[in-house]
């Protein structure tokens, strides 16, 4: 059964109603069957008929005093194996004993225990202070976050689960001609009493968004997967959900629309403030994180490339490779003499340069190095680039006010 979510009559309530949706019980339910959802609180209460149901969904938010400290990580689903990857590239290999067990750690990391949830159960639980620290998508974090205060965002970008929420619709029928989030709004199909139908996981962000953009008559409906299929099946008019390569959207008729992004999102290392502030030792170990991540996603994209180069003087040197744009490096180049023998004597014909190329850059770099002069060019790929302090620990610890 499909569950939609009705906005409440006043746009400034967080409170919506949860109605049981199959299409031909709808107002039956509707009438009969209402439940109310308090989103604003971790405490979930549904009145069905007669029945009192009390559902905690999280404690509420504190420090508790457990010495550990504890990262989530995605147990499932296609961020799994990713930030496994990325923890490993990383040396930060997590050491599970095996596949069914929720708990882990991570031998470079002493006292952090590492747990395995759902990727919605691990913001969950960073706001009720279960955990500490969590890598999600960046969509999960904003939908079920909620805007709140005590999550902070460490890392915004680690290079993987790029996707972006987006509204879709049909290509075909009244939507034909509909091309943007303007021209939804303005269809006149959508009345109180026939709101625009929008299937979706992300029902914040999406009641969030429709409000921005004007659209005032909406309901949601939501299931756990393969949104794509409800305009077809009648359910609903359109979809709110991630697009990465925008296939499924294309092989099931629909289109996306100007103005209906509503986020861009990709992996992200995420905090509990209340922990990072007041547990023992969590800032330092995130500290290490973010430094760890850092020197491997700086190393990424450059490749680190050695050319001899025929000078008078290593500054001599140093002023070619600088005059050309593609061959700066991090800090610029390193030059060094290349001592050899001649007639017995020591002398320095040659300079080495050691220089970091963006990988996209690559061959740009080699063609210009050449121009210059340069021969024997080496190429070798760059595990960890360690720079002065990282701009995300003085951003971080700016959001801590420390
Ligand atoms: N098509 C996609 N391309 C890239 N990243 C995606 C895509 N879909 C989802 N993601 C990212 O991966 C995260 C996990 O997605 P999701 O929970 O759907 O996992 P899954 O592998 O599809 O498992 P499930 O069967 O639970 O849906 C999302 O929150 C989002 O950040
Ligand atoms: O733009 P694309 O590259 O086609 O990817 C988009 C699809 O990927 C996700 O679904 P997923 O594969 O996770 O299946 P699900 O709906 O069962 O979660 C998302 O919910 C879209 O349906
Ligand atoms: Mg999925």
């Amino acid at each position: 059964m499909i569950m939609s979510l009705r906005a409440p009559p006043s746009s400034t309530s967080s409170s919506w109603s949860l109605f049981p949706l199959c299409p031909s019980m709808h107002s039956a339910f509707r009438a009969r069957l209402p439940l109310s959802v308090a989103f604003s609180t971790r405490i979930v209460r549904c009145s069905l008929l007669q029945d009192q149901v009390s559902v905690n969904a999280g404690a509420a938010s504190k420090v508790s005093d457990r010495n550990e400290l504890r990262l989530g990580l995605p147990s499932k689903g296609r961020m799994a194996d990713d930030t496994l990857d990325l923890l490993k590239d990383c040396q930060l290999s997590v050491r599970k004993v095996n596949p069914r067990q929720y708990v882990a750690d991570i031998p470079q990391l002493s006292n952090l225990e590492v747990w395995f949830q759902r990727p919605k159960d691990i913001v969950r639980k960073l706001l009720s202070g279960d955990l500490d620290l969590g890598i999600v998508g960046l969509d999960i974090v904003s939908e079920y976050g909620q805007g709140s205060e005590d999550l902070i965002i460490v890392h915004d970008s680690l290079d993987f689960g790029d996707c972006h929420l987006s509204i879709a619709i049909p290509k075909y029928g009244i939507f034909e001609n509909i091309n943007s989030m303007e021209e939804l709004a303005r269809m006149p199909q959508w009345t109180a009493d026939k709101p625009l139908r929008v299937a979706t996981g992300f029902t914040y962000l999406g009641s969030k968004f429709m409000r921005e953009k004007g659209l005032k008559h909406v309901v949601f409906s939501t299931a756990d997967g393969a949104l794509e299929a409800a305009p077809a099946m009648g359910i609903a008019d359109a979809i709110l959900d991630l697009v990465s390569s925008g296939t499924t959207l294309r092989e099931n008729n629909l289109k996306e629309i100007e103005g209906g992004i509503v986020l861009e999102s990709q992996a992200v290392l995420v905090a509990s403030k209340k922990s990072l502030v007041h547990r023992k030792g969590l800032l330092d170990t995130t500290h290490e994180i973010i430094e760890r991540l850092e020197a491997h996603l700086r190393a990424v994209g450059q490749f680190t490339v050695v050319a001899n180069m025929r000078g008078n003087s290593a500054d001599e040197v140093a002023q070619r490779v600088l005059s050309q744009p593609s061959l700066a490096g991090l800090q610029g180049p390193t030059v060094s003499p290349v001592f050899c023998k001649r007639d017995g004597e020591v002398v320095v014909d040659y300079y080495a340069i050691v220089i970091c190329v963006p990988k996209k850059a690559l061959y740009k770099s080699v063609q210009q190095l050449r121009a210059i002069g340069g021969s024997g060019v080496l190429v070798s790929p760059l595990t960890y680039i360690f720079d002065e302090e990282t701009p995300r620990w003085q951003e971080l610890l700016g959001k801590l006010g420390l």
